[in-house]
């Protein structure tokens, strides 16, 4: 009899297809559509998008694709590639791994599709964001779903819909941090995540109503799904892996779009205060990312150091993702084979 294969679904977020300024556009149409990204009734969200962000945005982002954009394409996707390959070789043949994106390509119907035709009797999806946010990894699960529903035979499937606390997770970014720590001294660490509007987190409250406020400062079974609260946990148990005391780290949120409050503090307004206090030296992560993008070369890379550096700071370097990490990879098998 033949083996039984497993499917494993990897899914990050999506890239445009190239730099260009159509492309770009026809990413951000598609991304900013998405009714759980901005979760407006659709013909406001068609308005703004199709009439102000997208025509607007595009050549403005575009132009920082550029920048972003390597011989092999944007990072996002090769270590896509990259990951899905050294997560093949560590499974085995049991074991059918394929990568989709959310948005663009490769999507996740032509993912699904190789998992279809390697005859898999079950599906482990991992969206790969640590944190789980209605966006994201809420966003790929029902486009998933969405799909596989018009299966004649549907798989089991199974969702991994968050891993911050996943030791491997957080021992492969404290090994990418410790790597600068040893070779720098820095006097400050800001844990620097992308942002969601407040009303996301409201909307996501199960069990418990989020103050956005100190209650992210704990993280247990009725707030598992506050956004805020995993990226918070997510510092707290970097902290420790990293040996960091009280007043040498802080968490902020990036990357905010439109006028409505995102959850707060707002990356871009604390990094100016930072050198006032005498913290001139920064080391900032980003870990609600697992491969280099757009958000975090550029933005925390490049921009925020600018600011940074406006305001009076002196060194300010960021922590590369996980990218490519055996040890990212070797997360990604434990939650294979535990899933
Ligand atoms: C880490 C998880 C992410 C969450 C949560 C998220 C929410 C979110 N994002 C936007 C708007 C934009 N995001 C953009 C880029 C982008 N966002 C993520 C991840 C999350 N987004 C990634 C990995 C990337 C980079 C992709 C790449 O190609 O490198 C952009 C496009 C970039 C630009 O034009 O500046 C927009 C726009 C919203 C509204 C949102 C809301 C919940
Ligand atoms: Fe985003
Ligand atoms: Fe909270």
């Amino acid at each position: 009899m033949s083996k039984k294969i497993t499917g494993v679904l990897l899914v990050n977020l999506g890239t445009p297809d190239s730099p260009s300024v159509p492309d770009v556009r026809k990413y951000l149409r598609e991304f900013l559509m998405d009714g759980r990204v901005i979760d407006i009734p659709y013909f406001s969200r068609f308005m703004l998008v199709n009439g102000i962000i997208a025509p607007f945005r595009a050549p403005k982002s575009a132009k920082e694709y550029v920048k972003l954009w390597e011989q092999r394409g944007s990072p996002l996707k090769y270590y896509g590639y990259d990951v899905r390959d050294m997560l093949q070789q560590s499974l085995g043949n049991e074991y059918k791994v394929a990568l989709g994106m959310r948005y663009q390509s490769p999507s996740i119907k032509e993912a699904l599709n190789e998992l279809k035709a390697a005859n898999v009797e079950r599906i482990i999806v991992i969206p790969l964001f640590p944190q789980y946010a209605s966006a994201t990894t809420g966003s790929v699960s029902e486009k998933v779903n969405e799909i596989v529903n018009k299966w004649q035979v549907i798989p089991s499937i199974t969702h991994i819909n968050q891993f911050v606390d996943h030791p491997k997770f957080i021992e492969a970014f404290a090994q990418n941090g410790r790597a600068m720590l040893d070779k720098k001294d820095y006097d400050f660490v800001l844990f620097s995540y992308h942002g969601v509007p407040e009303r996301h987190i409201h909307k996501a409250s199960v069990g418990s109503q989020c103050q956005l406020s100190s209650c992210c400062n704990k993280f247990h079974e009725r707030n598992r799904y506050c956004y805020r609260a995993q990226c918070f946990y997510t510092t707290r148990l970097l902290v420790e892996a990293l040996g960091l005391k009280e007043g040498e780290y802080a968490t902020t949120f990036q990357s905010r779009l439109g006028k409505d409050p995102w959850v707060q503090p707002y990356t871009d307004e604390y990094l100016k205060d930072l050198p006032g206090q005498g913290k001139k030296r920064v080391l900032a992560f980003s870990p609600a990312f697992v491969a280099d993008c757009l958000e975090t070369t550029l933005e925390v890379g490049e921009e925020f150091k600018e600011e940074f550096m406006e305001a009076g700071g002196e060194v300010w370097d960021l922590v590369p993702s996980l990218n490519d990490s055996p040890v990212w990879v070797e997360c990604l098998e434990d939650l294979v084979k535990t899933a």
